[in-house]
């Protein structure tokens, strides 16, 4: 018999196929449990002599900061970051700048799409705050390398905000500690259908501040620096008082006369100058200054409560403290956010997202 009167018979024929059939699947299945086995296993240890993964780092960085100094610093600074970084061991840093409509927010999560090991805004405190809230909620932690004229959130976590080489050998060498986060509602008619939402780390505020803040002109800020928040603020001193209501968690609204209410994460302006004395960046908690001097010696009360942390007694600049606070005021009021007017609301309210935040920074509480 040969093999074409073999495949001539029908029933050889499908038993063929059938065998066949049966074979396929077996090796599939062979090729699947050999497959999951695989994927229970640990990786191989690595082979003496593979080069290891490399950690990386994104910069997303504010080039308007530098290039203020001259047109090649920002080459420079990144040619120096880049081989402090070779020289711990990491690989080249991702660099992704800011422009005039990307503030720091999608830069961040690309680079938290890229999978990198760690964020760092170099820029001023807008910078920071659109990169914090891009990784707010994530493990990856967030580094600073300040270049603002305020630098307030660097300021309030002790990171070095004049000399770079300093801030850079912090990144390699402190660890990282969780902290809250603030939300802020800006609803400007009062009874806006969708109000603004913006995350801050240090403080936001409506009134005084605010106008102070509203009150830096750019040009101002470069010749003076943090002088310039000084003069702006004798500027917006004279202004009248206004009339708010404030309610702190589910209590009653307090309706107050006051020339602004500021609420905060921390409380440092400077090393020296402490707005809220109580304020800590990671107990769950806002602190609030409501501050109602009148006249110059009402001036002088406020000026000297801060001045001295004193505030016992103290009616010019009363201290309040909660998770959620409301301030609402008949006319529009110019609200600020970390040190950045963002225009005039009649509403805002002010929330804390506790231990949301990784951050590399010296420890909290040393
Ligand atoms: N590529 C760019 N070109 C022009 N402007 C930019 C660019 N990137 C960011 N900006 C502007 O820079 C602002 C953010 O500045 P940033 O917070 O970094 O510094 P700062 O205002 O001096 O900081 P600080 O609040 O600490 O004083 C953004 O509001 C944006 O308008």
């Amino acid at each position: 018999m040969t093999v074409a009167d073999l495949f001539g018979t029908g029933a050889l024929a499908v038993l063929l196929a059938v065998a066949l059939v049966v074979t396929f699947t077996l090796l599939a299945r062979e090729r699947r449990a050999t497959r999951a086995l695989r994927a229970q296993q640990p990786a191989p240890p690595a082979v003496p002599g593979d080069p290891p993964r490399r950690r990386r780092a994104a910069i997303v960085v504010n080039p308007t900061k530098f290039s203020v100094l001259d047109e090649h610093a920002l080459r420079r600074r990144q040619a120096y970051v880049a081989a402090v970084f070779r020289s711990h061991g990491w690989a080249d840093p991702l660099w992704l700048p800011t422009t005039p409509t990307e503030h720091g927010g999608p830069q961040a999560r690309q680079a938290l799409a890229e999978g990198v090991d760690l964020v760092l805004a170099a820029g001023g405190d807008g910078t920071v705050r659109s990169v914090a809230e891009a990784m707010t909620g994530t493990s990856t932690p967030m580094a600073l390398l300040p270049a603002g004229t305020g630098n307030l959130l660097a300021r309030n976590l002790d990171v070095p905000h004049t000399d770079l080489a300093a801030a850079l050998d912090l990144v390699f060498s402190e660890a990282d500690h969780r902290v809250d986060v603030g939300w802020l509602e800006v609803d400007r008619s009062g009874h806006d259908a969708a109000p603004e939402r913006h995350l801050f780390l240090v403080m936001a505020g409506l009134g005084f501040d605010a106008a102070m803040m509203a009150g830096v002109e750019d040009r101002l800020k470069r010749r003076l620096g943090y002088g310039a928040y000084v003069v702006s603020g004798a500027r917006a001193l004279w202004g009248p008082q206004t009339k708010v209501r404030v309610r702190v968690d589910d209590g009653d609204p307090v309706s107050v006369r006051t020339r602004a209410v500021i609420v905060g994460n921390c409380g440092k302006l400077t090393r020296q100058l402490v707005l809220m004395p109580d304020a800590e960046i990671d107990d769950g908690y806002l602190d609030a200054v409501v501050i109602s001097p009148r006249g110059g010696i009402g001036w002088g009360e406020v000026a000297w409560a801060i001045a001295t942390r004193d505030r016992r007694g103290q009616r010019r600049v009363q201290h309040l403290r909660g998770r959620r606070f409301e301030v609402s005021a008949g006319d529009p009021q110019e609200v600020e956010l970390d040190g950045d007017p963002i225009g005039e609301a009649r509403r805002i309210t002010l929330s804390v997202e506790p231990g949301a935040l990784l951050v590399r920074c010296p420890p909290l509480h040393p």
